[in-house]
């Protein structure tokens, strides 16, 4: 695959999921303007056909970009996925074509944090059952079975930057935060690392997941663990929703083995806010049921937008990878005076050296050049003197694209 960088009002934009308008600003500020929105998401064949005209993808967490979306992908030059979580596009197969995907690591985090703390209260207190009740015209006026978080045992599973920010917000309601991670991670604050998981789960009044969405959190919590827990205690997942077994949850919840729940996650969400929310948890007194929206608050999305589309504009513009997820990581000046050619190609020995015998070859100088690798793919960014009224750049182009090896190469300016 080859381009020669387009000019910027014929680089296909497509946004999906309803991504805040501060990306589109973002975008049109930079020049682009060729900018297609949808507020819902695509399904697998709507994607496989939308997805052959478009050079930047932008998703939010419902978008599911399999490897056969991306092989019907052959513009496409980058993701943003408007979120933390990259579950949802496979990473392996976008690399092996080229394709950068990038995040936003933390701009919903603090959004999430606050979620969860409301809730650890509400659940403690079994604010979900009384609400229900009153809308019901019950009227449960009782102590029985609420606490105050003050004092109470938060266990946090993944503290890394959800997991902590939560862990600090909860130290100034006087909670005793424990937790744990696969990594070794710098306890803040006074919280303590607990060696094991079924630990955490024994001592724990609340315990809330944090973790990413991989093979190893899939069904993490499920009837087991669920036995280990106390009766009295509460579980919040705002992770993702192939971390708890939900069917276990349901049967503990309705046989009192737990106190409470607060999902956000569910293994099936539906894909718009127009279809049906099934799951065994509705109509749980004590089970608080939110639509995946720990990320949504007007902050944070605005925050998102204008981050995730500011990485792809700077990849479009210069070639920079920075903070991508699953590639190389390369950051660059902008040189005014060289231009700059992007080699993408799989990490095999010898290929710097192909790239660099061509320039020779032509004679043409190379004024700085820029390259990373992972155990995959290596990328090569050029900058070279060359007349841009010059025809020698379409000949370095098609010589680097016959690399054996290539997966694609860029002329950006
Ligand atoms: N509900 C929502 O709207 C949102 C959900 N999320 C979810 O929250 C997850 C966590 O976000 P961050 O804290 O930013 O991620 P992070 O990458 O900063 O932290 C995740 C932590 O989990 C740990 N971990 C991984 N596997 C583990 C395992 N098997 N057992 C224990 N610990 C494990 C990691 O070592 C890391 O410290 C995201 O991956 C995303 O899926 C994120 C934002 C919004
Ligand atoms: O707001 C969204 O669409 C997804 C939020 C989320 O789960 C994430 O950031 O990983």
């Amino acid at each position: 695959m080859s381009d020669v960088s387009l000019a910027k009002d014929k680089i296909q934009i497509l946004l999906l999921e309803g991504v805040h308008p501060s990306a589109v600003e973002s975008f049109e500020r930079q020049g682009y303007s060729n900018i297609e929105y949808i507020k819902g998401s695509l399904d697998e064949d709507q994607l496989c056909e939308k997805i052959q005209q478009v050079h930047f993808l932008g998703i939010r967490s419902r978008t599911q970009l399999t490897a056969k979306v991306l092989a019907h992908a052959d513009k496409l030059l980058a993701v943003g996925c408007f979120c933390i979580g990259t579950n949802q596009v496979d990473l392996h197969a976008a690399r092996e074509r080229g394709v950068v995907v990038f995040n936003a690591p933390f701009s919903n985090t603090r959004s999430v944090a606050e979620l969860v703390l409301a809730e650890i209260i509400m659940l403690l207190r079994r604010i979900p059952a009384k609400n229900m009740a009153a809308h019901q015209g019950g009227w449960d006026k009782s102590a029985q079975g609420s606490y105050e978080a003050r004092g109470k045992v938060l266990g946090i599973i993944g503290y890394g930057h959800i997991g902590t920010q939560l862990g600090i917000l909860a130290e100034q309601l006087g909670m005793q935060v424990r937790f744990y991670d696969i990594e070794d991670k710098l306890a803040l604050g006074n919280a303590q690392a607990v060696a094991s998981l079924p630990s955490l789960l024994k001592q724990a009044d609340v315990v809330t997941l944090h973790v990413p969405e991989t093979p190893q959190t899939q069904w993490l919590i499920g009837a087991k663990e669920i036995a280990t827990m106390k009766p009295s205690s509460v579980l919040i997942n705002a992770s993702r929703g192939t971390v708890v077994d939900i069917d276990a949850l349901a049967s503990a919840l309705k046989n009192e083995q737990l106190s409470g729940a607060a999902i956000d996650v569910f293994p099936q969400e539906p894909s718009s806010n127009n279809e049906v929310f099934e799951s065994p948890l509705r109509g749980i007194a004590q089970c608080l049921l939110t639509p995946h929206v720990g990320g949504s608050t007007m902050e944070a999305q605005a925050n998102i937008g204008i981050e995730v589309a500011g990485k792809l504009v700077r990849y479009s513009d210069n070639g920079s990878t920075l903070s991508a997820v699953n590639f190389p990581e390369v950051s660059l000046p902008t040189h005014a005076t060289s231009r700059r050619l992007l080699h993408i190609h799989e990490n095999r020995p010898g290929m710097l050296t192909a790239v660099n015998q061509i320039m020779a070859d032509l004679d043409i100088n190379v004024s700085g050049q820029y390259l990373q690798t992972d155990e995959k793919v290596g990328y090569v960014v050029i900058d070279v003197d060359i007349d841009p009224e010059a025809k020698v750049a379409d000949e370095v182009v098609q010589r680097l694209r016959d690399i054996p090896g290539t997966i694609r190469t860029r002329v950006l300016y």
